[in-house]
């Protein structure tokens, strides 16, 4: 440890694992910095130290050196156990880790993390400041815990003497199975295969990648995985050869700039849930779900169906392959998903279609067009304001910013975000519900009260009360 760690051994851990990447075959480009960016609330981050142009090789790590259920050292026979690649891959962490100084990645486990801030640890008063955000329920805690004690803890039981866990409580391995599992989810790469010949624009092809990258399995990639990421603001990239892997730019770099990779279109909510983080560059790619069971209720009222009448009307659209458990409403200006999904336009098309259309259709084996009516115009309305009335009212104001708690501050920015996508969406529908009220007489009246005053009589009516300080 030197005087510039600040006595915590930050530094010391980054230039070991440097000094242990190179002696491994890896090599680094002198125009990169391992950097220290923790008063940026971002660990370590890599930044050009110089400027670079596109398709410059910042690192290339050999395939030896990343640690999979392949390269590590667990005997065979035991790292084979599980065909779920994540669980097998908390296995051969949790070995490699539990060696010690005896481990070939000792000094890469130094600059893993520890502790997180995703949801899976948050607690549940923290989790009350995501109330309205389907996020909650992604967040799988419970199935993890029951994997890991069915399954992974048993396994390590079984070879206490290779695992080195004889004096290790299974508490203290459920903390550890999670620590593993929480790093894979921010740190692990699925690893594609060499990209040997160009991929073909042709159908058949695509569709057997797609299948392939299911079934590609997990590995830590050191360095590739020091990257941090900014939505859109990639400037760096993974390739796969046959024997190692290459992060080169993807476009021209300055010195000073930091290098990101890309952790995917991700609305805010996901890069909480899997990387503890968000930042308003995500925001655009915010969704909110609207579940099924809303639908209905709200068509039941609405359309005065029976039971019966939305079964049969669901029961078709399953047997027709176009039923969801819930539909993502997204942003009109994101182009990576549709504002309002195709399969939920059908869906309210038929839970509003009389029942002489319905038959017909039935009869014909056929589905509705997926252009909104407005009888299906004005559901959707209503289901929003319903849907809206899940989130709080009078806390999340717009100087979240500020907030010094970083999970508080988090939340805020993801439910208002979640919260702007409704109100887009409801304004969207008012627009299409005005345009089709001026172009017919028949047409329902659009409300009068503006969507957030619909929402709140619906809340106040059902009842619902944030836990913290609602006004
Ligand atoms: C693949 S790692 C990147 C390296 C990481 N910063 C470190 O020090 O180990 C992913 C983690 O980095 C952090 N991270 C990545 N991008 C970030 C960003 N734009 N802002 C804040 N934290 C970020 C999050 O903690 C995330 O879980």
């Amino acid at each position: 440890m030197t005087e510039a760690d600040g006595h915590d051994g930050f530094q010391s851990a980054t230039t070991a694992f440097l000094d242990w990447l190179q002696s491994n075959g890896a090599t680094v480009s002198s125009k990169i910095q391992l950097a220290d960016l923790r008063q940026h609330h971002r660990g370590r981050g890599v930044l050009a130290t110089e400027d670079m142009s596109e398709d410059e090789e910042l690192f290339a790590v050999p395939r030896t050196a990343i640690l999979t259920t392949e390269t590590s050292s667990l005997p065979s026979g035991i790292k084979e156990r599980f065909s779920d690649p994540w669980l097998s891959l908390i296995t051969v962490m949790i070995h490699e880790y539990q060696q010690g100084s005896a481990s070939a990645w000792e000094p890469y486990f130094a600059v893993l993390p520890s502790t997180f801030s995703t949801l899976m640890f948050w607690s549940e008063r923290e989790l009350e400041y995501l109330e309205g955000s389907a996020v909650a329920d992604k967040i799988g805690k419970k199935s993890a815990d029951e994997a890991f004690k069915n399954k992974v803890i048993p396994a390590l039981r079984g070879h206490e003497e290779t695992f080195k866990i004889n004096d290790t409580s299974d508490e203290e391995l459920l903390k550890l199975c999670h620590q593993m599992g929480s790093t894979i989810m921010a740190y692990a790469f699925d690893l594609e295969k060499p990209e040997t010949e160009q991929q073909k624009p042709d159908n058949e092809e695509w569709e057997e990648d797609e299948e392939e990258s299911d079934s590609l399995p997990k590995g830590l990639v050191p360095m590739a995985d020091m990257l941090n990421a900014d939505a859109d603001k990639n400037n760096a990239k993974l390739y796969y050869e046959e024997d190692r892997v290459v992060m080169k730019s993807i476009k021209p770099i300055k010195a000073g700039e930091e290098i990101f990779n890309d952790y995917g279109p991700l609305p805010q909510a996901d890069v909480l849930r899997r990387y503890g983080y968000t930042t308003k560059n995500y925001e655009k790619y915010d969704v909110v779900e609207i579940s099924l069971d809303l639908i209905k209720s709200v068509a039941k009222e609405q359309q005065k169906l029976s039971e019966k009448d939305i079964a049969d009307r669901t029961t078709y659209l399953e047997e027709q392959g176009a039923l969801e458990d819930g539909y993502d409403i997204a942003h009109a200006s994101n182009i990576e998903t549709e504002q309002f999904p195709e399969d939920l336009r059908i869906l309210l098309n038929i839970l509003t279609a009389s029942k002489e259309d319905f038959d017909k259709w039935k009869r014909k084996d056929k589905l509705p067009k997926p252009d909104l009516t407005s009888d299906s115009q004005s559901l959707l309305y209503t289901i929003l304001v319903h849907r809206r009335a899940d989130y709080y009212f009078d806390i999340a104001a717009d100087d979240f910013p500020s907030v010094a708690d970083d999970r508080r501050r988090d939340a805020l920015s993801v439910v208002r975000g979640e919260k702007l996508v409704l109100q887009e969406a409801a304004d969207a529908v008012q627009e299409q519900l005005r345009g089709t009220n001026q172009s017919s007489t028949g047409g329902k009246k659009r409300p009068m009260a503006t969507f957030d005053e619909d929402s709140r009589e619906v809340r106040k009516a059902a009842g619902k009360r944030a836990k913290h300080s609602e006004k």
